[in-house]
């Protein structure tokens, strides 16, 4: 007869917990599932980002200067928040709609997070490709009410032609930018004039007519190479890695790339939804896609190469001009992309680091973060006073904070305008687009898309 003591009872049941545990936890715990979406993509969407991830609501009286008023108002602004390219629609309604159905059948995501995958599908077509959407129409409606709020002492209430100039690239999702952005300034009423938009804009989207820099930078392979070295970085393996094992399929660095996107733009699109597609990445593999956008647009829009930021020299040229001018409508408002955005930071030497951007720096610390200074509807104005000492004043605003201008004193935010307009006299009176661009092996190999 067998004696079952508690000194027997014990380690059978330790065996049988262990049993349990080893085949049943593992289960769940191999099933991927992240807590804190939202968290995960804030600030992280490179050059779709949405704008109020970066937004400044606070309309207190920064704008206020003592003993000077607001005499002229000079920015840029990036177009809000739109619809993806052609390339991203078609891997939205091609690869995605496959990995969706491997997802499905062999993914390892925890229950809930399956469901939103279930329910996914794309929602866009190529004929929507880049157009405005209503989340970026509100972007640059709430920017326009916001410069009411903080400028509004110094603002005509109503429009004026002879005061305001607004003008956009000849593309919807400039224009509507605009159209919206009027509508948040003055409310609803008010007709505004605007001028023909140009297909090739010198001051406004300045590089699209100069040859040399798209066949030497944009469309030269040699200024990817350090996204391409970080793309076959122990990092990025590790991020196909991950989401292959989510998966539940080997995923390629493309396939990656359009989750990330796919991810950026459903975020951007909507606050109150949750994208499926980022819901396969966790922090670190996240901050990997991030640091790969920061060094295409390095390369591309930024510091990696000289002329990409010299010719932004056309734009402030036409600050200048504007605040140089008294004749000069006193409030000028440009709306267009992220080539112009980058590329004037650049040349003002903003969000600077003190080595150039590489793939072996990934674990520096860096100024240059897309995510931040180039998310949708970002923005970058001058306003400057005239003081009752006789004297100018100039601040800069940057994605509508008050930020220091390079070169100007470090302890002060508003810098002289004498002294700001000396440190630039060189490269406006340089400016000649079409030497700095000519080059001799026309025409660019590349469709130019709009
Ligand atoms: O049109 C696009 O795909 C990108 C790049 O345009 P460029 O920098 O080439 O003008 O800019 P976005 O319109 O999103 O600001």
């Amino acid at each position: 007869m067998l004696y079952l003591t508690v000194s027997h009872i014990v380690p059978f049941l330790v065996v049988l917990a262990y049993l349990s545990y080893s085949l049943l936890v593992p289960v769940a715990a191999d099933r991927w599932c992240v807590d804190n979406p939202k968290d995960i993509t804030f600030r992280r969407l490179g050059t779709k980002t949405p704008y109020r991830h970066v937004q400044n609501k606070d309309v207190r009286n920064i704008a206020t200067v003592d003993g000077c008023t607001v005499g002229k108002i000079w920015g840029l602004f990036r177009h809000g928040t739109r619809n993806p390219s052609k390339s991203i629609i078609d891997h939205m309604r091609g690869t995605l709609v496959e990995l969706q159905r491997d997802i499905l059948e062999n993914g390892r995501l925890c229950r809930n997070q399956l469901e939103l995958f279930e329910r996914w599908k794309p929602r866009i077509t190529i004929a929507e490709a880049k157009l405005l959407v209503r989340e970026g129409g509100d972007e640059l409606y709430q920017l326009g009410a916001r410069f009411r709020k903080r400028f509004g002492q110094s603002l005509p209430t109503h429009y004026d032609a002879d005061e305001f100039r607004f003008k956009f690239t000849k593309t919807e999702r400039a224009e509507y930018s605009a159209r919206n952005f009027t509508r948040g300034l003055f409310g609803r009423n008010e007709q505004i004039q605007y001028p023909e938009a140009l297909r090739r804009d010198p001051v406004l989207r300045f590089y699209k007519g100069c040859e040399k820099w798209k066949r030497q930078i944009k469309e030269n392979p040699y200024s990817y190479r350090e996204m391409d070295r970080f793309g076959s970085s122990k990092e990025m393996k590790t991020v196909i890695e991950k989401l292959s094992k989510r998966i539940g399929t080997f995923v390629s660095p493309e396939e990656v790339h359009a989750i990330y996107q796919t991810c950026a733009f459903e975020t951007a699109w909507d606050e109150r939804e949750i994208s499926p597609w980022c819901l396969l990445f966790d922090k670190e593999s996240i901050a990997t896609m991030e640091y790969s956008e920061d060094l295409k647009y390095y390369w591309i829009d930024g510091y990696g190469y000289a002329l990409t930021y010299q010719q932004a020299c056309s734009a402030f040229s036409d600050l200048f001009l504007s605040f140089n001018n008294a004749a000069s409508p006193r409030f000028t408002f440009y709306f267009t992309h992220s080539g112009t955005l980058l590329k004037s930071i650049a040349f003002l030497n903003l969000y600077k680091d003190n080595e150039p951007l590489s793939a072996q720096h990934y674990r520096y610390k860096r100024k240059w973060r897309v995510s931040h200074i180039d998310a949708f509807g970002s923005n970058l104005y001058f306003v400057l006073y005239n003081c009752s000492n006789g004297t100018q004043t100039i601040a800069l605003y940057h994605q509508e904070r008050l930020t220091h201008i390079p070169g100007c004193p470090e302890d002060t935010l508003l810098c002289n305008y004498d002294y700001f307009g000396q440190l630039y006299t060189d490269r406006i009176a340089q400016c000649d687009l079409t030497t700095m661009c000519s080059e001799p092996h026309v025409p660019s190999l590349q469709k130019d898309e709009l």
